[in-house]
């Protein structure tokens, strides 16, 4: 079964790479929703797959990197485009949970994206 605890994050960023004029490039900012997805049985004792406190604790050093910060200034994050943030976070999550399955990046109501690892 798959569990999910949501996140938000305040944040700007700009895009240096798509074309001069183009809104995104202007500094802008964004209430990132973010979503962490854990995949794994349900343990019969418990009736869960993990404590959603756990999957909190594990996000608690993401979020002290990319809280109210301008997302560019942060290693990796150099083209922050949802894509690039949802890998960044991935890779930067893994190790303190392993039976991480997905992560979903909300940019804006309306778009957004998901990775599941590579
Ligand atoms: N594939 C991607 N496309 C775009 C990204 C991205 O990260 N990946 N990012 C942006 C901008 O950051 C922009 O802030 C968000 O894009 P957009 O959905 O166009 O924002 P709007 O709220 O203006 O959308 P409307 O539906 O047109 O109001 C751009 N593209
Ligand atoms: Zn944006």
């Amino acid at each position: 079964m798959e569990i999910f605890k949501e996140f938000s994050i305040e944040a700007a960023h700009w895009l240096p790479h798509v074309p001069e004029g183009h809104k995104c490039r202007r500094l802008h900012g964004h209430s990132f929703q973010i979503q962490v997805h854990v995949a794994g049985p349900v343990d019969e004792h418990l009736g869960w797959v993990m404590d959603f406190a756990d999957i909190k604790a594990a996000f608690q050093t993401i979020e002290d990197q990319l809280d109210h910060r301008c997302l560019n200034d942060i290693k990796g994050l150099e083209n922050p485009t949802s894509e690039n943030l949802a890998r960044w976070i991935w890779n930067h999550l893994r190790a303190d949970l392993p039976a991480l399955s997905k992560i979903v990046v909300r940019e804006t109501c309306t778009s957004g994206c998901v990775y599941q690892g590579d």
